[in-house]
């Protein structure tokens, strides 16, 4: 052990959502089981943070993912937490220097879940969708042109409240964070090679400082060597492509073996079109995500390639 057992305590930072706090005692039991240490302590840490506070706005339009992030970055910055745990979906793509992805654990279930309908395709004609996450608009409008998407945000219990009020016909939630929360039984799942999840999705990431050798050795024991691979060919698509959280891009990673197949596809916001690619390297190759976005910035039609800064 390369730390004091006893006498050392560590600060975990997190959202105060129903998921974010589940995520977070996922992340302290897995660190006290891998240490062989009580639970206790790892105190739990939560804040509300700008994302949560803001419920009537598409996030893309009130300032992005960096309002999941801001105010833990900051404890995390001024040493008033040792690290925070995020949704990997939630957080930008362009970090701090000063921080570090220190492990990320285990992937969860990928797919998104359909609520309200058995099928994309099931769905009734001119149907009206909730959702606020341009990918899956885009995604559902170019396979169904005649829904109707409307802005819906809130957590996943608020989600679900305005469903059964009947603001929408359907909307989509994230199988990870269902099933993260106990509600394994909610919606359909969508095949995952038809209808491509997020960069990130149902990954746990967990950041601290860089220079902080103590929190990061302690974080490495629950480090899950696939999903980080997975989460960092991820990021590293986004990072090439200029994606934000504004752009409609959808994504698949399978680790094969020793190599990683990366897909990715480009929507213009409307669904009209789609540009797909995909890209298989070796383990570790860090230049895989850049040649897929290459190929697709190449092939993206101006009404996709505006969204992406990569293009430039
Ligand atoms: N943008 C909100 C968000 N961030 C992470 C998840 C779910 C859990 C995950 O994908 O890891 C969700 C909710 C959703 O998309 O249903």
């Amino acid at each position: 052990m390369t730390y004091d057992k006893q006498e050392t305590k560590f600060r975990l930072g997190t959202r105060r959502s129903p998921l974010a706090m589940a995520q977070a005692e996922e992340a302290r039991d897995r660190l006290a089981a891998a240490h062989g240490i009580e639970p206790a302590h790892i105190e739990i840490v939560a804040v509300t943070a700008s994302g949560d506070r803001v419920q009537d706005r598409p996030l893309a339009e009130i300032g992005g993912k960096a309002l999941w992030t801001r105010e833990l970055d900051a404890w995390l910055a001024a040493g008033d937490i040792d690290f925070a745990v995020h949704s990997a979906k939630d957080v930008e793509t362009i970090r701090p220097k000063e921080f570090a992805i220190a492990a990320v654990l285990p992937r969860e279930d990928v797919r998104d879940v359909l609520i309200g309908a058995e099928s994309i395709h099931a769905l009734p004609q001119g149907a009206v969708v909730g959702t606020s996450a341009p990918r899956r608009a885009a995604q559902l409008l170019h396979a169904r042109p005649d829904c109707k998407v409307v802005t819906f945000r809130g957590n996943v219990a608020t989600r679900l409240a305005k469903l059964a009020a009947g603001e929408v016909d359907a909307t989509f939630l994230a199988s990870a964070g269902l099933r993260r929360l106990g509600e394994t039984g909610t919606g359909h799942p969508l095949d995952e090679n038809e209808w491509l999840p997020a960069p990130g999705q149902a990954a746990i990431l967990i950041e601290c400082r860089a220079g902080d050798e103590r929190t990061r050795r302690f974080l490495a024991a629950i480090d899950h060597a696939p999903s980080r691979a997975a989460v960092a060919a991820e990021r590293a698509l986004l990072a090439a492509l200029g994606g934000t959280c504004h752009s409609p891009i959808a994504v698949l990673t399978r680790i094969q073996g020793g190599d990683i197949l990366l897909r990715g596809a480009l929507f213009s916001p409307d669904g009209a079109e789609k540009v797909e690619g995909e890209c298989l390297f070796p383990l570790g190759d860090s230049e895989g995500p850049a040649r897929l976005a290459a190929d697709l910035l190449a092939r993206a039609v101006p009404a996709i390639a505006v969204h992406f800064a990569g293009s430039a």
